[in-house]
């Protein structure tokens, strides 16, 4: 399969081999970087600390799981980090853009021109073929289509033979494929994944893990997933776990054992 589209991985290794800790590439800046991000919803006795200052950077070409207990934040630091929720204190940066600066339409701009999103429930629009909506945010940004680009999406997602089925023909883990599709054809800096096998059975979980680990390794690009499944986790290159808002472990390629043990593990 070819490629030949997509630019080679900066800090990426091919699958299965050991990637080195992001400490030996210390030249690439980071994709994101929270510095002190602190959340709170309500106020008085309803007041919820959902971020405690957190500090953290997210390696370039690299496959991020950010993992936690129910209600530890990790819907809240992805929303913060993508800038789909402003943080109550502290500073984010995407692609070296402080985020805080930006006003509601340049922020839509900005998200349109540089994060990729994937869902839990897919979100294709069912009156589309998948083709169609694959290439949708870039008609609607009004960018043209790099067909070189499409073709190695495609390709890279097995996505060839279904580009003229509508999503009610495909199966949940092509949905989702076609979603990933539709994230990385625009070329983001990042792309967030918030659940995106929550929907599907196991089978088409490790297919869809697998492809997100290729989007990063094949094709350089960065993901960030929430999940709160260890065996999703385990696909990724670095695991940041958080407890009580706050991250307690960030680990480079943890084995479920060493994952399990950090989940244990509170902040003390
Ligand atoms: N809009 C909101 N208003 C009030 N509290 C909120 C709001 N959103 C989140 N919280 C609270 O903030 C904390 C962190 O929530 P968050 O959804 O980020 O956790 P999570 O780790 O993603 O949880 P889950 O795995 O259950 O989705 C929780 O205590 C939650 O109840």
């Amino acid at each position: 399969m070819s490629t030949a589209a997509f630019p080679s991985p900066s800090t990426g290794s091919p699958i299965g081999s050991q990637t080195p800790s992001p400490t030996s590439s210390p030249s690439a800046a980071p994709a994101a970087r929270a510095t002190g991000l602190t959340k709170t919803y309500g106020q008085g006795d309803n007041l919820v600390h959902a971020l405690r200052g957190v500090d953290l950077e997210i390696s370039r070409a690299r496959f991020t799981a950010i993992m936690g207990p129910s209600g530890s934040g990790k819907s809240t630091l992805m929303h913060c980090l993508a800038g789909l929720d402003a943080a109550t204190a502290g500073e984010v940066e995407v692609a070296g853009r402080r985020l805080a600066g930006l006003d509601d339409t340049a922020l839509t701009l900005f998200r349109r021109e540089h994060i990729g999103f994937v869902f839990q429930a897919f979100n294709l629009l069912p009156m589309l073929t998948a083709g169609q909506n694959i290439l949708l945010p870039l008609e609607l940004a009004g960018r043209s289509v790099d067909r070189d680009r499409y073709d190695a999406v495609v390709t890279l997602l097995g996505l060839a033979d279904r580009l003229g089925h509508r999503p009610s023909e495909l199966s949940g883990g092509q949905q989702q494929r076609v979603a990933i599709a539709r994230a990385l054809v625009c070329d983001p800096d990042i792309v967030f994944a918030d659940e995106p096998t929550g929907n599907l059975d196991s089978e088409a979980s490790a297919e869809i893990l697998g492809h997100l680990r290729r989007s990063v390794h094949e094709a350089g690009m960065t993901v960030v997933m929430v999940t709160h499944e260890l065996e999703a986790a385990a696909y990724a290159d670095e695991v940041v776990v958080l407890h009580d808002g706050a991250v307690s472990a960030h680990l480079v390629e943890p084995t479920v054992d060493v994952l399990t043990a950090a989940l244990r593990r509170r902040v003390a």
